[in-house]
């Protein structure tokens, strides 16, 4: 017995030394001879996966590597395989087309460990191979064009009348405070639901979010957890634990294939968002848990992004009175009355438009997480030679928060977006920074769509409403967390129509 215990005994010491000594080498040839132990950053992050995982996994990672680029740089090892850049020709670099490459290799591709992390749900545009891809994206091409948007705008305008009728009706003429946040939220998820579904998910008539909408914030933070063990390594224990934690998982997917099932039920043809899929599904075969994963990723990215630039937007107005006070001359004197807002007049409030970018720069909805691959043989990004295998990103964070690229980069300040590119250079702003729908092959689709619905809200909101920040609502933005996406916290503010 005495001796059993002392050969368990060793070769448990054995194992566990086996173990140390092989993260010893993989530390040392992290540090030393990998292709990118050259790279400027943290030893830490160079050495291991850990320190990227856990900042990831908290929801600080975003921030953190701004303070890395502020420190080492526009290009910084975040973790031993994985670079950030803040430098802006790495926009195409990494997300645009290559020209010259093999149609296969047209484009960088996305990074599994980034985007499919849960195996078994079939892929939808978002992360589907080069090909499939530009057939989703061909497929829907006609519903995000100007002249379906021009059929949708009727649709769209209803949800933005009934947002506003609610106001009025919830404001207690500027004594209760709402959370302006939750309501540019309901509207964006009716909008979107309508133009994927053809239903709405009646938050705005019911004054509550829905069930399917609460599971998708969930699985925003879980998702966060999930791509962070699947960097570590632990990709296979992620599929167990989404095993066990189906019954979530499978009522939002079946929640979803209803919706998809009555819409494709649906005889007459609409001009929304999703009818070009549903023409060409015998066509290409495309199987229903295809389109049912695709259907779900529209409404996500349809109406997450949207609702937080316009809160961002709101937060920065609300804490900035002298620019909330020139866009309410503009907005104000733009029209005789509120039926003269519309999708082509809400065109002419340039002012508003440059409030809007400069809220995407400061509080852009998607932070980081927009991962490639560098395809086998390397690639030249930003001016450095990055090998082949190596994760590369720009963080829209890290980017939009340079010095390097911005005058003042922490400054709320719209101006900025009102001159040529050329004139803004010399004041230190380099405009092309600023990509919020990202660029190439994979940029947003929605971005038409997003503007629309953005200047058409808040001109609206601006044009009936004065609207004073709630004191429990200062800092908003340094008090929240990101997992690529906001873990958006209330907006309170107090909303007094205006008297005509
Ligand atoms: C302010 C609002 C929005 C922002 C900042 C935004 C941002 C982005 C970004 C950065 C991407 C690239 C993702 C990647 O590289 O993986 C993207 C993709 C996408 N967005 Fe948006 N988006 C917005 C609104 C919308 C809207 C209204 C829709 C409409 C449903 C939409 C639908 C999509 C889709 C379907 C994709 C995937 C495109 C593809 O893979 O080809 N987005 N968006």
């Amino acid at each position: 017995m005495g001796v059993g215990t002392s050969t368990l005994t060793k070769y448990v010491v054995l194992v566990v030394g086996l173990i140390i000594a092989y993260k010893a080498s993989t530390v040392i040839y992290n540090l030393f001879f990998h292709p990118l132990h050259k790279f400027p950053g943290p030893k830490l992050y160079g050495a291991s996966t850990l320190p990227w995982a856990i900042r990831h996994a908290t929801g600080s990672q975003a921030f953190y590597t701004q303070k890395l680029h502020d420190r080492y740089g526009p290009v910084v090892r975040i973790g031993p395989g994985h670079l950030s850049f803040t430098d802006p020709r790495a926009w195409k670099d990494i997300y645009g087309h290559r020209v010259g490459a093999e149609s296969s290799a047209a484009e960088m591709s996305k990074a599994p460990t980034f985007n499919r992390v849960v195996r078994h749900i079939p892929p939808s545009i978002i992360n589907a191979d080069r090909e499939e891809h530009s057939r989703f994206r061909r497929a829907l091409s006609h519903g995000f064009s100007d002249s379906a948007m021009r059929q949708q705008e009727p649709m769209i305008a209803q949800y933005i009348d009934l947002l506003l009728k609610r106001l009025h009706e919830e404001c207690g003429e500027g004594k209760t405070k709402l959370n302006v946040e939750a309501w540019y939220n309901w509207t964006t998820f009716d909008i979107v639901g309508n133009l994927v579904f053809g239903q709405s998910f009646h938050c705005l008539e019911n004054v509550n979010y829905h069930p399917w909408i609460e599971f998708i914030f969930r699985s925003v933070r879980f998702g966060a957890v999930m791509v962070a063990m699947t960097y570590v390594g632990l990709g296979d224990l992620v599929q167990i634990l989404v095993k066990l934690g189906r019954n979530a998982v499978l009522r939002v997917r079946k929640y979803t294939d209803d919706m998809v099932r009555a819409r494709l039920a649906m005889e007459k043809e609409r001009d929304d968002l999703f009818e070009g899929l549903v023409k060409r599904r015998e066509e290409w075969n495309l199987s229903f848990e295809k389109l049912s994963s695709t259907a779900f990723i529209l409404v996500l990215a349809g109406s997450e992004t949207t609702a937080t630039t316009l809160s961002g937007a709101t937060y920065l107005l609300l804490t900035h009175p002298e620019i909330m006070e020139r866009l309410k001359q503009e907005v104000r004197s733009a029209f005789s009355s509120v039926d003269d807002i519309n999708i082509n007049s809400v065109n002419k409030l340039s002012y508003m438009l440059a409030i809007l970018n400069e809220a995407l720069r400061l509080y852009p909805p998607v932070t980081s997480g927009l991962v490639r691959v560098v395809p086998p043989g390397g690639e030249q990004i930003a001016g450095h030679f990055v090998a082949g295998g190596t994760f590369v990103e720009v963080q829209h964070w890290s980017m939009n928060h340079s010095k390097d690229n911005w005058k003042d980069p922490w400054t709320f300040n719209p101006e900025r977006f009102l001159t040529t590119p050329e004139e803004a250079a010399k004041a230190g702003n380099k405009l092309d920074a600023l990509q919020a729908f990202n660029v190439g092959p994979r940029n947003c689709i929605g971005r038409n769509l997003a503007y629309a619905e953005m200047r058409m809200i808040l001109a609206r909101i601006v044009y009936d409403f004065d609207l004073k920040l709630s004191d429990e609502s200062q800092k908003w933005i340094e008090r929240q967390r990101s997992f690529a996406l906001w873990d958006r916290i209330p907006l309170y503010a107090y909303l007094t129509p205006v008297k005509r």
